[in-house]
């Protein structure tokens, strides 16, 4: 049975990659630096303190040691030219760069294929020769074996070898934990420079994996290698059915797919790296690859990434996040370390020319932009004494030289062929890649990234006034990009397999809709406190700063306990996502901490969200107030770092400007944040504008400067394009008109606005959107009672219904339509994610709320009838479905949830 252990000696009875009820041991991610929680022997520097080290070590362990420490400057070497370590040190960062390296290769890793007119690598293979591993063969393998190569060197002495882990399917179906093994690739040959290559190498016999528990083996004597099938469809399955199956590398240098032949190579088991790893002194492959070990925490990040590409819901995205956020070894050669401007260490997005054309049955190719100009200076810097460590001291130094040399005998074990790339024009050296002959990298070009599909209805708009029902649509989403890259309308079913094969999605990775099924859009909840999700349907009736007071502040004040802020959160989003609401407007507590947490269960259970810590140093109980000016700036700083950590590309993250309102902010404190907002001009800036007229004769009675709300926030910097400004009830004309001008977006909050903080109010949406403004709806809970948009959608068509009647007839009322537009496309406007999300456009990224309105559900939805057309069915779940209709929700082409 599989065991997975909390530290690297306590063994529990349950198997993480099966039984996915079970609960795997607690992680923390650090925020700050990618590394992994260690287990306390895995120190490089530190002295084994477990059963395993108080016995005397063998020689070998003793040689562990030493290597381990021989390495680290090595490894730094290779750092300073941006190379990762390649030295084999402790088994945490072995398995963490296995995890990296997996990813990359797979359709975990979202990184657009690579431009055909990208730099060129010095073998000459373009960019564009990049492709993954197909899942087909992921799923069929019987091993893997991870790894990376550095070979360096001047022209008088070369350094070739690496270090990977190797993980075998057992008899169930799972996988086994990791065993280490070094690579050694003497006779590199003369070489200058540096190169680094990661390699997957698919095992697809017992025979290939019982090759690997060996404590030699010599790659390419248990039957043949060859390059991994690549592409979808015939090509892969034909390869993956083959009973004879060679083994399978897959490599990648500096980002390009690499032709390296890796017959001869030797791989030798590191048995005392496991015999730390799993605290057991001759501990053999064997043992570990047949699963009876437990899989140590030091092995999370690989463990994840393996659930992940299992397909299965219950990984832990934010490691997984995490561990595609560093690159793997070769790619990390290229990228400038400190700065996302890399070519290959910034966010690696695709943007879609958009020419779709639904009504006329078209269907847009997805192109990628053309890539970004390429300069001389973005070429690989290639430095003689790359490969000449740092030699810290002689014992070090010694055993480095040991070590080479004990390779070096067993060079006759060693075998690179001698047909390779093109020789190096300064001193001929030859690099070990095989130049792929035209038809070969065409070939290759075609990149791997499994597509997945919805066929049925889909309702969404593309304008304020249009609401489109496309019927017999198929709508294809890029599982590696999550983007949209097809939409196509009335297809009859039976060319439905056709078109899908066009597109190519494989048909099992389609989702035929039932009738009384659509999708929609995700909503976007503009404008939620998350600390008042407890404190929902409290107070009202209440006046604004008597509610603040009264029910909320006593509320907010217990997120300063971090575990609660966890437990909260953590259900907090969990229910906006069950209710469909997949990109939303947070305000947190005041709490840096909280606010943090906040902001990583966002990204853990993959919604899509602005958050903000409140800024409040006034008018609020000491123990419900920043302490001061430079404290609430400071913590606002610290929040904003730490989103950027998290989710350095806003790929489903960013922080918002936060100010609670006027009342709760000395002069100061506005002119810190808008001096923050005018430093960030990509954040975004939330608060309550003219909520209601207690508020609004405060807050002019504490700045009598001013004489309307306007004057006030955009004195101190707040009111631009990117601002969300919840609520706006009390405009004068020339206020809208100034909002309009400034671009500023409108959170309507209509639940709250008609329950909560003043009496029955209700905002001119009607005027703001005569203006063109951008409106959005907000369910402003738990100032509003209800956190569900489908209840902010119907409280809409109410307040404006009331206005309608209040002007005798001159504002319009809502319609349907246009509250729909608002809780989805409005929305988007509002956050300045309209070119993202919104609707089904091709290029967005897929937000979506799969509804089966049948009464199977088990709701109270007025029932549909076989009759009843599409708007109807479409109607009826608008006003009186609830969450329990909502049977799928993704995010990002990610599924976020489902019944
Ligand atoms: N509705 C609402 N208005 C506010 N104004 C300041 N704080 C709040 C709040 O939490 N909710």
């Amino acid at each position: 049975m599989t065991i997975y252990s909390a530290s690297n000696r306590s063994i529990e009875s349950i198997d993480p990659l099966k039984q996915a009820t079970q609960t795997p041991p607690s992680y923390t991610p650090q925020s700050e630096t990618p590394q992994y929680q260690q287990s306390p022997r895995m120190s490089e520097h530190q002295e084994y303190s477990t059963p395993i080290a108080a016995a005397k070590p063998t020689i070998g362990e003793r040689f562990h040691k030493i290597s381990s420490k021989a390495g680290w400057p090595l490894n730094k070497a290779a750092n300073v030219i941006g190379a990762e370590g390649w030295w084999p040190t402790s088994m945490d960062k072995e398995c963490n760069k296995a995890a990296r390296i997996l990813h990359s290769f797979t359709q975990l890793d979202s990184s657009a294929p690579p431009k055909a007119n990208g730099p060129m690598h010095p073998t000459g293979l373009t960019r564009k020769s990049m492709v993954k591993i197909p899942p087909a063969v992921l799923r069929n393998c019987a091993g893997l074996a991870i790894f990376n190569v550095l070979r360096a060197g001047a022209c008088h002495s070369s350094l070739a070898g690496g270090s990977g882990v190797i993980i075998a399917r057992r008899d169930d179906g799972t996988w086994s934990p990791p065993s280490a093994f070094i690579v050694t690739t003497l006779g590199a040959g003369f070489m200058f420079g540096l190169d680094v290559y990661d390699c997957v190498c698919v095992l697809n016999t017992q025979e290939q994996v019982s090759a690997f528990t060996n404590p030699r083996v010599s790659l390419g004597a248990e039957g043949s290698i060859a390059m991994g099938p690549v592409g979808t469809g015939g090509h892969v399955e034909s390869a993956v059915s083959k009973t004879a199956k060679p083994m399978w590398s897959y490599m990648k240098s500096r980002g390009l797919w690499a032709g390296v032949q890796i017959d001869g190579t030797i791989i030798l088991s590191r048995s005392d790296a496991n015999g730390l790893f799993y605290n057991e002194r001759g501990i053999t492959a064997k043992k570990i690859l047949r699963g009876d070990v437990a899989w140590p925490m030091g092995a999370k990040p690989l463990f994840e990434v393996l659930k992940a590409l299992e397909g299965r819901l219950d990984y832990d995205r934010t490691i997984v996040q995490e561990v595609g956020m560093v690159p793997p070894p070769s790619e990390a050669i290229m990228s400038d370390k400190d700065s996302s401007a890399s070519i290959y260490s910034g966010p690696r997005e695709r943007h879609a020319e958009e020419t779709h054309n639904v009504a006329s049955n078209e269907t847009t190719a997805y192109r990628d932009e053309p890539a970004p100009e390429y300069k001389d200076d973005d070429k690989p810097q290639y430095n003689k004494d790359a490969g000449k460590p740092e030699h810290k001291d002689d014992e070090e130094y010694d055993m480095l030289a040991d070590e080479k040399e004990r390779l070096a005998s067993s060079a006759e074990l060693l075998r690179f062929p001698g047909n390779c790339g093109p020789s190096h024009k300064a001193c001929g050296t030859t690099y070990l890649f095989h130049r792929q002959s035209g038809n070969e990298l065409s070939n290759m070009s075609t990149t791997e990234d499994l597509s997945f599909a919805f066929y049925g209805t889909l309702i969404h708009s593309p304008s304020v006034q249009t609401l489109e029902i496309l019927e017999q649509a198929i709508v294809a989403v890029s599982a590696s990009t999550g983007r949209i890259i097809a939409l196509q309308a009335n297809i009859p079913k039976d060319q439905v397999e056709q078109t899908l094969k066009a597109l190519g999605v494989p048909p099992d990775r389609t989702t035929h809709l039932l009738s009384g099924q659509f999708l929609i859009p995700g909503f976007v909840d503009t404008h939620n406190h998350a600390p008042q999700w407890m404190q929902r349907g409290l107070g009202q009736g209440m006046h604004i700063l008597d509610w603040l007071s009264g029910v909320t502040f006593p509320n907010e004040a217990r997120f300063r306990d971090p575990e609660y802020a966890r437990r909260v959160y953590a259900d907090m989003v969990v229910g906006m996502l069950r209710q469909g609401v997949t990109t939303a407007s947070y305000y947190g507590s005041l709490h840096g901490d909280a606010t943090c947490i906040l902001a990583d269960t966002c990204l853990k259970k993959g919604q899509r969200a602005f958050v903000g810590k409140c800024n409040m140093n006034r008018n609020s109980p000491d123990f419900y107030r920043d302490a001061s000016v430079e404290e609430s700036l400071a913590e606002t700083e610290r929040c904003i770092r730490h989103i950027q950590t998290i989710d350095p590309s806003n790929k489903l993250l960013k922080y918002v400007i936060t100010p609670r309102f006027a009342i709760s902010c000395e002069g100061d404190l506005l002119a810190g944040l808008g001096s923050i907002a005018s430093r960030n001009p990509d954040l975004p800036i939330q608060t309550h504008f003219n909520e209601a007229e207690q508020e609004v004769k405060a807050t002019l009675s504490l700045f009598p400067d001013f004489t309307n709300e306007v004057d006030l926030y955009s004195h101190y910097g707040l009111l631009k394009p990117r601002s969300i400004l919840a609520h706006c009830t009390i405009m004068t004309d020339a206020e809208t008109q100034r909002l309009a001008d400034l671009d500023c977006g409108i959170a309507h909050c209509p639940t709250s606005n008609m329950t909560v903080g003043g009496g029955f109010m209700a905002a001119p949406v009607r005027e703001f959107l005569n203006c063109g403004m951008k409106v959005g709806l907000g369910t402003d809970s738990g100032g509003g009672f209800s956190s569900s948009i489908l209840d902010s959608m119907r409280h809409a068509l109410i307040a404006s219904f009331s206005r309608e009647a209040a002007s005798a007839g001159r504002e319009k009322g809502l319609t349907l339509e246009e509250v729909f537009y608002l809780s989805t496309m409005g929305g988007a406007r509002v956050m300045g994610m309209d070119d993202k999300i919104g609707n089904f456009k091709v290029g967005k990224e897929f937000d979506a709320v799969v509804i089966d309105m049948n009464t199977a559900r088990g709701g109270v939805n007025a029932p549909i009838e076989e009759e009843d057309e599409l708007r109807r069915v479409f109607d009826k779940f608008l006003m009186t479905g609830d969450d329990r209709n909502m049977i799928e929700v993704f995010v990002k082409g990610q599924k976020v949830h489902s019944l």
